[in-house]
């Protein structure tokens, strides 16, 4: 069993020894995510970057015995279904997930054909891929691949693969997401594709668009993009949420896969490229001529991904160019007032634990101006209002402020409350530089940008910087007290947007 808050993620799967698809891929996309990669073998693949040479089979019994040697023992929360062989294999898998995977979300990436032509799938095993799919919860086709799920030739373009999924989904009861790695056109669109029974084609269509990288480096994107999005719907976003996410680390794995120097054809995407970084701890500090670099300026640069996600959000996209429905602000805003409550008590708390009469002022000063925050909030923006439920977003960011708070580590608190400085002023910059007089947010958007708050957030790095000096030890789970509050501010960002407003309990607009 995993610890709490990390999900352990089962990836079903072909082997690539060269470690860019296949199981490998799964595993380092799995962690890449914060996940726990488990991982079953169901076929032993001799291939590189320039293809496959040979494909060995275990029996199935010895397949089964492995599948059970996993769910006997450990709690599942995701599993991600890749190279599968042949029938035999399908059906074993599919017996095993009635019987021993109930309730788990499954993720299907229906691999028939390698990237680089060699078959991974007997023409046979197709119509039995096709049967799995009302196991699935995503499955993930690139545009060949529907075309042989939906038992069609393959889409010639974008609007008629949309069109192929929709019937896909609604035939098998399944998420499509469908993937335009294939297109030949400057961009390289996904879409998820779901059932929704009153939507007029009985299907919602949410397009997730992306620039084509150019590189050759496109070995295992597949692979990689669909244990990606079990790593993510595993920790909880929901099916929307983490394709976008997933969509987005794998354009800036692509970006810079160039990075790598991996074989002599297609090689492997940069997994790690927006997490922890590609030089090892030796290498930055040869890289840096043996001086160390501050902490504080390392959980940035390992947050950096996350940071672009929440710049990119379509919350933040709508709130600077004015086209955020107004009922999505106010419940934003509803959402912050209950945030800034506890997170003014978790600053009064860091005054308790600093460890000199300066630091203390600066916080016991944070807390009192995000007390006043608050109540200009409920006075100028909310009066009158019922006192708003607070959602799962913020709950788990409270909480996770909370821990903190509770660990009694000055480095952890000054860790989990920094990007709430931090990435706020960076998103404040580009918000407060998208002002104009007839902006219908405008007076919000001429609170970011504040010299004081600027300041401050310099002050926090500060104080965060000699934490981490005097509690070396602390830093690791500092650092990760850091990343999970920086994951938190976006996702509190995507929440408006994200979440059906309805299932949030807020009214209807007038
Ligand atoms: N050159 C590229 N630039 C950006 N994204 C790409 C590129 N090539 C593939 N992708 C993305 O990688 C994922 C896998 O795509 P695709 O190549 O269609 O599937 P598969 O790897 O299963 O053949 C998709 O999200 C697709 O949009
Ligand atoms: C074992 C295995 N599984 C899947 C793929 C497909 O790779 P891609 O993601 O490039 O389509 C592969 N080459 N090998």
């Amino acid at each position: 069993m995993s610890a709490p808050g990390v999900s352990a993620v089962l990836s079903i799967a072909g082997t690539d020894p060269s470690g860019g698809a296949g199981i490998q891929a799964d595993l380092k996309s799995i962690a890449a995510h914060g996940g726990y990669g488990m991982a079953v073998v169901t076929a032993l693949v001799a291939q590189n970057t320039t293809g496959v040479r040979e494909v060995h089979l275990p029996p199935v019994d010895f397949l089964r015995a492995q599948l059970d040697a996993v769910s006997d023992d450990v709690r599942l929360d995701a599993v991600k279904i890749g190279m599968l062989g042949t029938a035999s294999v399908v059906a074993e898998v599919a017996d095993w997930l009635r019987t021993s995977a109930v309730g788990v979300p499954v993720v299907l990436d229906p691999v028939m054909v390698a990237t680089s032509g060699d078959r991974l799938l007997e023409a046979d095993a197709e119509s039995a891929v096709r049967a799995l799919l009302t196991l699935a919860t995503v499955v993930t086709p690139n545009l060949p691949e529907l075309g042989i799920l939906a038992a069609e030739p393959p889409a010639a373009d974008w609007p008629s693969a949309l069109a192929q999924a929709g019937r896909v989904a609604r035939a098998h009861g399944v998420t499509v997401l469908v993937k335009g790695g294939h297109l030949e056109s400057g961009s390289s669109p996904d879409a998820l594709v779901s059932v929704r029974a009153d939507a007029p084609d009985g299907v919602d269509v949410v397009e997730l668009p992306a620039e084509r990288v150019r590189t050759r480096n496109s070995h295992g994107t597949g692979c990689s993009l669909s244990s990606a999005l079990a790593t993510l719907i595993a920790s909880g976003e929901t099916v929307a949420v983490a394709a976008a996410l997933a969509k987005e680390w794998l354009s800036e794995a692509l970006r810079r896969s160039e990075e790598l120097d991996v074989g002599r054809g297609r090689g492997p995407v940069n997994h790690f490229a927006g997490s922890l970084g590609t030089l090892s701890p030796a290498a930055r500090l040869r890289a840096g001529g043996g001086v160390r670099e501050p902490v504080t300026s390392s959980w940035w640069r390992d947050t950096e991904t996350v940071r672009r996600q929440t710049e990119r959000g379509a919350f933040v996209r709508a709130l600077a160019d004015g086209s955020l429905a107004p009922e999505r602000f106010d419940a934003y805003l509803a959402q912050d007032a209950i945030y800034l409550d506890g997170y003014a008590d978790v600053l009064a708390a860091a005054a308790l634990t600093a460890p000199d009469d300066q630091e203390r002022a600066f916080w016991a000063d944070a807390a009192v101006q995000c007390r006043d925050a608050e109540m200009q909030l409920h006075l100028s923006r909310l009066s009158g209002r019922a006192a708003a439920r607070p959602w799962p977003t913020t709950v788990a960011y409270l909480d996770h402020l909370r821990t903190a708070v509770a660990t009694g580590s000055h480095l952890r608190v000054s860790a989990a409350v920094l990007p709430c400085y931090w990435v706020y002023r960076d998103i404040g910059l580009l918000l407060h530089e998208a002002r104009h007089p007839a902006h219908p947010y405008d007076d919000w958007l001429a609170t970011y940008g504040d010299a004081g708050f600027d300041e401050a957030t310099e002050r926090a790095i500060g104080y965060a910087e000699r934490a981490a000096a005097a509690d070396p030890d602390g830093v690791p789970a500092a650092g990760s007290a850091f990343y999970r509050s920086t994951a938190l501010e976006r996702d509190f960002f995507a929440a408006p947007v994200e979440r059906d407003l309805r299932e949030l309990g807020v009214p209807p607009a007038r």
